[in-house]
Order: C-alpha cells, then structure tokens, then sequence
C-alpha cells in the first residue's frame, strides 16, 4: 500500500482555516512531509485591512514556516489562495474559483470554525454549520474527491461523561434551528440561547455538535473522518518544540500565571487535565486523510484524538510543572512572581481572587494614578476573570474518551509513516513538553528574547525584595495600631521583640564562641 506521502503525491488539497492555529500547522506539515503534493487550495477572506495575498504572504513568513522553507525556498508557490467569506452564501467563492475547485480537488480539510466560548449563537451556528454543510454541497460536485476531513471537537458531546467514537443524535435537528433563528431578532436568540444549548457550557460545544450531525448525513455520499481533538497545545516535536501563537485555551492561563497576573483558578487538581500537541493532531489528521481516502470506509469514522485514557497527565500537575519552568525561564517584566495554585473550593478561590488579584490592582493603579498615568490592572483582571470564568467548566471536570480508531489507525500505518506522521501520544513526556510549551509561549507569542532570561530572572528579585519589605511594613503598621489601642497586644508585641533580641544574641554568643 503506498505511503502517506506517496498518497499526497499529486492531489490538489482543498483547507479552511489555514490561517489558524492548526491550519498553519497542517499546511506546513504537508509540504515538508509530502513534498510531491500537486497543490494547496486554501480558502482565505481579507481581514483587518488586509488583502487576502497580504495575509498569505505574512503567514508564510512567520517562523512555523522556516523548517519547509530551508528544504524547498518555492514551497510558497503550492499555495493557492482562495478568496472566500465561509459566512457568506455559497461561502462567496466566486463562479470561476469555483468551478477550477470542483475540477480537481482530491481531499478536503474543513479547519475553520469559530471558537469563541462567548460566540452568539447565530453566528456560531452560520460558520460552524451553516458553512460546513456549504462546503459539503461544494463537495459533492467534486468528481474527484476522495476523502472529506472535518475537524471536530472532543467536547462537542461534553454534556456525557464518556465519550465514544460515534456521532450522538444532535439535541436539536439543525435544519430546524436554522430556519427558526433565520427570522428571530437577536435579542430573542441571546435570551434563548441558555435554554437551546442545555446541559452543554457554550454555543462552540453545542454548535460543533450540530456539524458533526450535519457531516454525518452526507458520509453515503463522501468518504469522510471527524477528528475530535480535545484541548490542542503548543507542538511537542514539530516543526520545533513548543510552537504556540495564540492565547487560546491553556496557553493565555500559562501567560497569566508567568507574568504573575493570574494568581488562582478554580480547577481539579486531580482531573485529567486532556492536552494534545498540535503536531499530534496534524499528524493524525494527514494519516486520517490518507485512510480515508485509501479505505474509503462506508460510514463516518470517528477519531477522538486525546491522550487522557493512553497517558494521563492532571491540571494538579500542570500546575506544577508551569509555575517550576517560568521559575526557570521568567517572562519579561512580570507583574508579580509567579505563583498560582489552583483549587476546586469557589469561596477559597473568591478569597484568594479578592486578596491576590483583586488587591494588588487596586494598589497598583493607585500607584498609577498618582503618578499621573491611567490605571489599566482592574480592566486587565476583569478581562482575565471573563475568560478565566469560560475555561473553568473544562478545568474542573473529568472525561473519558474512547480512542480506539486512533489505535486502529496507528496499526495501518508503515514503521516509516508512523515516524513521520507521529501521533503515539504514550512516548510523550510531559514535564519536558510543558516546559517547551511555556518557553514557547515566551518566545512564539510574547515575542521575548531568551537572551533577556537574566535580567527577568533579576526584576524577579526585585519582586521578592518589593514584597518582603511590604509585608515587614505592613505588619508594622498593623502592630503599631494595635500596640496603641490595646495592652494585651502591646504585651504580646514586646514579648515578640524581646524573644527576637534573645534569640539574635544568642546566635552572635555562639558565632563568638565558634570563633
Ligand atoms: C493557575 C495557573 C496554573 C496553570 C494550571 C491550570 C491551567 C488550567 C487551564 C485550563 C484551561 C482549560 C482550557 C479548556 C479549553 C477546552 C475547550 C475545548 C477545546 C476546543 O475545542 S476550542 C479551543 C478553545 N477555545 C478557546 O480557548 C477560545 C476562548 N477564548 C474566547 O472565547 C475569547 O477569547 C474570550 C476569552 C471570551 C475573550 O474575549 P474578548 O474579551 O473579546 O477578547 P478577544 O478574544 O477579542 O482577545 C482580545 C485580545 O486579548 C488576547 N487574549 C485572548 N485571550 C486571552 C487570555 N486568556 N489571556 C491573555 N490575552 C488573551 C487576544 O489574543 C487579543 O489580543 P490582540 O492582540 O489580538 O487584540
Ligand atoms: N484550538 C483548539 O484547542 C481546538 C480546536 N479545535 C478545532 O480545530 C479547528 C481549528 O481551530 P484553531 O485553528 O484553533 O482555530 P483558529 O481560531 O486559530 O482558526 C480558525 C480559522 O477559521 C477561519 N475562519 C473563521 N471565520 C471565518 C470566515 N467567516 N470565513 C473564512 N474563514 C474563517 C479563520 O480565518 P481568519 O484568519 O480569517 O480569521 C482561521 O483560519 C476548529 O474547527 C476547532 O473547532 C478542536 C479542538 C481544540
């Protein structure tokens, strides 16, 4: 049978959402791993001012490419940008683009998808459904397609405990919600929207549900996998260790907690904390590709990609091993030094929201005020605990998730595939991987020079200097008060200096005799 790569050989790749996250990564992986594939049609909208060509060529400027370009500088010229709004009816892509679309394309790779937690629904449900189910009538002109990747969500059935790889009858039909939100007002569709989604903590989660289901009708007419990824981190491998460009999902907490912003969280320190590199699931979804296409299997397959039921790893632990590697490795210019903890009790959590975020912002935009600049720390908190706020139901639950199509899938692949395209998540080491991932954050997001590590390490000092005198000054201050008002305190108070005195002259007395 022939390899993943000379499977890609000469198809003409149709992918939405290569501009994002895990659609750069499954771009770049393509063209260095299968570097006989014909083409890479990738459907872009302009954005911010700017062009579509604009953003294309920035995107492959940036460093995730610098591996791809080393090996074939023309990479670029495999690239073919697409203009298309995935909103729009027939995704706007226009007559011409799409008839040279349906003429060759061989596989398509559906990446795009909102996924805000705070998305209303209605625009949700048109790129996340809508859009998808566009795509899939594109499709189905393709005479020469051969297999339709969706990418899904391990949480899009979070409302169960266990999960398996099978597509859950959807909690609404969707046809029939498109057309009841089509004429409703959005004020109405906001004030529905908590009784629509149910049991599930968001419009992401509920409206990937219902494109699963949308996908499903159509698997009697396409050849078609769903890979479920759960929660996509920095890459373990490739193309380096610890690439990251986002704030998304852990990542903005791991930043939080290593400028020493974020302080608490609520979350499980015993729940399975379901990390996936992103190499892992570009991997696995090149190889799902190439099966699908080869096997051509009757109905949808299902690969829930995840790596809590092979090789645990829990928040309790990330925590750890964050806060000990930002130690290491400090960002620039922290705000305080990192130290977060997480628990699951909320009142502890609000005591430690109002004594370690809440008060220090308030002490620092006094000090910003008086001297004459705008405050800014409480917006900055309020911003963090509305995120923070979206990303608790995740970090404080458990899940179970079947991945026996992983599996499965892993056994089909040759010994040389299965180094290429490495998706066997039970050799992950994770202290080394969360140590990769927050120097990526520093060095892929942040932008910080790892050179500037030293003088990090010393505004850290610094910190700890800061915080020691004001803790000595204020329990000063708080004695002082108390030694005016009360004799029992200032009794307590002299005791305490006079045991201070005896004990400090006892240490000079055996220094002198040691001597
Ligand atoms: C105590 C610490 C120890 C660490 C151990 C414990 C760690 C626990 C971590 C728990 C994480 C659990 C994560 C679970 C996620 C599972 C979800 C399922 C996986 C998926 O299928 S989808 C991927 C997940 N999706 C997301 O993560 C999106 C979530 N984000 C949003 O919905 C919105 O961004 C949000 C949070 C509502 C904010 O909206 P808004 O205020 O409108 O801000 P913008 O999005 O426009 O961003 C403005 C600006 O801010 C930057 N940004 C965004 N988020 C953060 C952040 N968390 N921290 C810092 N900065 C952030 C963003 O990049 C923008 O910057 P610009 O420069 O572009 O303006
Ligand atoms: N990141 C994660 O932790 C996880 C992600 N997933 C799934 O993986 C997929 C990719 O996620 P990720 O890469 O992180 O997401 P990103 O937000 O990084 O990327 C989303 C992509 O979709 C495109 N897009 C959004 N709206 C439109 C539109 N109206 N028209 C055209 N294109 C649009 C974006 O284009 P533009 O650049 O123009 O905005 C971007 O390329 C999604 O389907 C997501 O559900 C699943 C599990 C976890």
């Amino acid at each position: 049978m022939a390899s993943i790569a000379d499977y890609y050989a000469g198809k003409n790749v149709l992918i939405t959402g290569a501009t994002g996250f895990m659609g750069k990564v499954l771009v770049e992986k393509l063209l260095r791993s299968c570097p006989e594939v014909r083409a890479l049609y990738i459907l872009v909208r302009p954005k911010a001012g700017q062009s579509m060509q604009e953003r294309v060529s920035d995107m492959i400027k940036c460093k995730l490419f610098d591996r791809v370009r080393e090996d074939s500088p023309d990479f670029h010229q495999k690239i073919i940008p697409i203009s298309s709004e995935l909103i729009q009816p027939g995704l706007a892509i226009s007559p011409g683009d799409q008839e040279r679309l349906t003429s060759c394309v061989h596989i398509i790779f559906h990446c795009a998808a909102t996924i805000r937690f705070d998305e209303p629904l209605k625009h949700a449900l048109q790129l996340n459904v809508i859009a998808t189910q566009q795509l899939l009538s594109l499709a189905q002109k393709m005479p020469h397609l051969q297999a339709f990747i969706h990418i899904s969500t391990a949480y899009a059935n979070c409302n169960r405990r266990h999960i398996d790889e099978v597509i859950y009858p959807p909690p609404v039909e969707p046809r029939k919600l498109i057309d009841s939100l089509e004429w409703m007002d959005d004020s109405i569709v906001r004030e529905i929207t908590p009784r629509l989604i149910g049991d599930r903590p968001n419009t992401y989660t509920y409206t990937k549900a219902l494109a699963e289901c949308v996908v499903q009708k159509e698997s009697g007419k396409l050849s078609i996998g769903i890979i479920r990824p759960s929660i996509v981190g920095a890459s373990w491998k490739e193309p380096f260790p610890g690439w990251i460009d986002n704030f998304n999902g852990p990542s903005g907490v791991f930043i939080a907690a290593g400028k020493g912003i974020l302080r608490t969280m609520r979350a499980n320190n015993d729940a399975v904390a379901d990390l996936i590199p992103v190499d892992v699931v570009i991997n696995l979804t090149l190889a799902a590709g190439w099966y699908t296409a080869v096997h051509r299997p009757k109905a949808a397959l299902v690969y829930n990609c995840t790596t809590g039921g092979i090789n645990p790893f829990h928040w309790g632990e990330i925590e750890h091993h964050v806060m000990s590697s930002f130690k290491r490795n400090p960002l620039e210019q922290a705000f305080r030094r990192p130290n977060a903890n997480i628990t699951s009790n909320y009142l502890i959590n609000q005591y430690w929201i109002l004594v370690s975020h809440r008060f220090p912002a308030l002490i620092y935009d006094l000090y910003l005020r008086l001297s004459g600049q705008k405050p800014q720390m409480m917006q900055i908190f309020n911003r963090l605990h509305k995120a923070i706020g979206l990303l608790e139901y995740f970090s404080s639950r458990d899940w179970e998730w079947n991945s026996e199509n992983m599996t499965m899938l892993m056994g089909h692949l040759s010994p040389e595939d299965r180094k290429t395209f490495n998706f066997d998540v039970r050799q992950l080491c994770w202290p080394e991987y969360i140590e990769n991932y927050c120097i990526g954050t520093k060095k892929y997001v942040l932008n910080e020079d790892m050179s500037d590590i030293p003088a990090a390490r010393q505004h850290l000092r610094k910190l700890r200097n800061i915080r020691y005198t004001f803790n000595t000054l204020s329990l000063v201050f708080i004695w002082r008060v108390f030694i005016a008002r009360s004799q029992m305190a200032r009794n307590i108070w002299y005791f305490v200096v006079s045991l201070c005195f005896k004990f400090l002259s006892f240490v000079r007395a055996s220094s002198t005799l040691a001597n």
